[in-house]
């Protein structure tokens, strides 16, 4: 079975292409700076050991160019690994927001597009750039298997406590407003690796996924117990773009004295806001060489990032009830050792304690990083949102209810 896995972001295209039953891809590739000039795909083509890598620099103006130019390379006449795209039996999607209808992997039907439509106000960077990825699939691959994977998913184990707000009842029960929680499919991934690194599915996670949005989960024996991002996926850390934790006094004082419009404060916290709004950049690379020349704004910025994502260690040890391991993921997470080191200073009492030495080691493997007296471990562990959408995928192809159906 050939499953294409398509993760959106909302800056980038993360693809894979998995020839089921066998879990290494037969390709991958990134799609990166959507939008921003110099976008650039890095297309891999794996056999055996051997890695042969495409890279291009040109301008991909949205998500729909990314995507044509990933299909192109796949049956690219000399290192096509495919010949046509109906060679391509499923699509997995990852889709951002799945409210309160999705709580599990759905095949994409008319009504699941109009749902996941029905969402956009609830994930505007996200769920258009989803919902774009799989209508250009359904044009490129029309014979296959369209499947949707939601990144609230893995959140549904929530207690109420945490997943609701402290609003009239009704707005919950009538409304559906509440916690979601987002980036499901990478928390839910490393906290498997990290449980089986330890060998203790009972393990207590705290799992930080810093891509260019940024959220933290506290898993418990392989449970989201609880999450930082909320209705939608903009409160809890500092983001790219996104300026997490907000009083709503703010949005207030922005409409009545300011004289901003709905549209207008939305801009201004998801595209305008976080690390963009602090340094004038979005990219933490970009914000790394600032600093480095000593830009005072770069400096505050990265002050404010690594505290946030502090104060959620210490908010989710108390949740937890203790403490097994950290777990760091995704761009920033994966790369940044400044960004993990500052999230891990003066938090000795918490029986963290980071290794300088193995923090600055770079490695695409899991890697622990705290020294040998730590008592909690620090790992950096690569997120696969993609891997995990393809099980996803193939289980629910082979369920007794998918079959049922069909
Ligand atoms: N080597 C690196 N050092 C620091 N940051 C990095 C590095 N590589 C990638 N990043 C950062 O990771 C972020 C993108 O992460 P990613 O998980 O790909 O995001 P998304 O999936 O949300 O598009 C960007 O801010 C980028 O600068
Ligand atoms: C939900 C979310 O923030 O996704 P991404 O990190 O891909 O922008
Ligand atoms: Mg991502």
């Amino acid at each position: 079975m050939n499953i294409f896995v398509v993760n959106s972001g909302s800056s980038s295209i993360k693809y894979q292409l998995f020839r089921l039953p066998t879990e290494q891809p037969v390709c991958s590739g990134l799609v990166e700076r959507i939008g921003l000039e110099n976008s650039v795909i890095t297309h891999k083509v794996f056999a055996g050991e051997q890695e042969h890598v495409t890279q291009r620099t040109l301008d991909l103006p949205d998500h729909e160019a990314g995507l044509r130019e990933a299909v192109a390379l796949l049956t690219a006449p000399e290192i096509g690994v495919i010949r046509d795209p109906a060679e391509i039996d499923v699509v997995g999607h990852r889709v951002v927001h799945g409210g309160e209808t999705f709580a599990a992997t759905t095949v994409i039907t008319k009504e699941v597009k109009q749902e996941i439509k029905r969402l956009f106000p609830l994930a505007p960077l996200h769920n258009p750039a989803n919902y774009l990825g799989i209508e250009v699939a359904e044009k490129i691959f029309p014979q296959a298997q369209q499947v949707a994977v939601f990144d609230t998913a893995f959140h549904q184990t929530m207690p109420e406590r945490a997943f609701r707000y402290a609003l009239p009842n009704s707005l919950y029960t009538e409304q559906g407003i509440r916690v979601y929680g987002f980036h499901g499919t990478s928390h839910k991934y490393v906290a498997e690796q990290a449980a089986q690194y330890l060998g203790n599915p009972a393990a207590k996670l705290i799992t930080i996924h810093l891509g260019n949005g940024c959220s933290m989960a506290a898993v418990d024996g392989g449970k989201s117990i609880d999450t930082s991002m909320g209705f939608g996926p903009l409160s809890g850390l500092v983001m790219g773009t996104r300026s997490g934790d907000l009083d709503p006094s703010v949005v207030f004082h922005l409409v009545s004295q300011l004289g901003y419009d709905v549209e207008q404060v939305s801009n201004l916290l998801n595209k305008r806001s976080g690390m963009l709004g602090l340094t004038g950049a979005s990219d933490m690379r970009d914000i790394t060489k600032a600093l480095n020349e000593g830009d005072p704004h770069a400096e505050l910025a990265y002050d404010l990032y690594t505290y946030r994502i502090k104060k959620y260690i210490g908010a989710y040890a108390a949740a937890l009830n203790g403490l097994d391991a950290l777990v760091f993921t995704a761009g920033v997470g994966e790369n940044d050792a400044l960004v993990r080191a500052r999230a891990c200073q003066h938090l000795e009492f918490l029986g963290i304690q980071l290794d300088e030495a193995q923090n600055q080691l770079r490695s695409k493997q899991l890697r622990e990083i705290n020294t040998p007296e730590s008592r909690v471990k620090v790992l950096v562990i690569p997120t696969n949102e993609e891997l995990e959408i393809a099980r996803q995928c193939r289980d629910l192809l082979a369920s007794a209810s998918y079959n049922a159906l069909s």
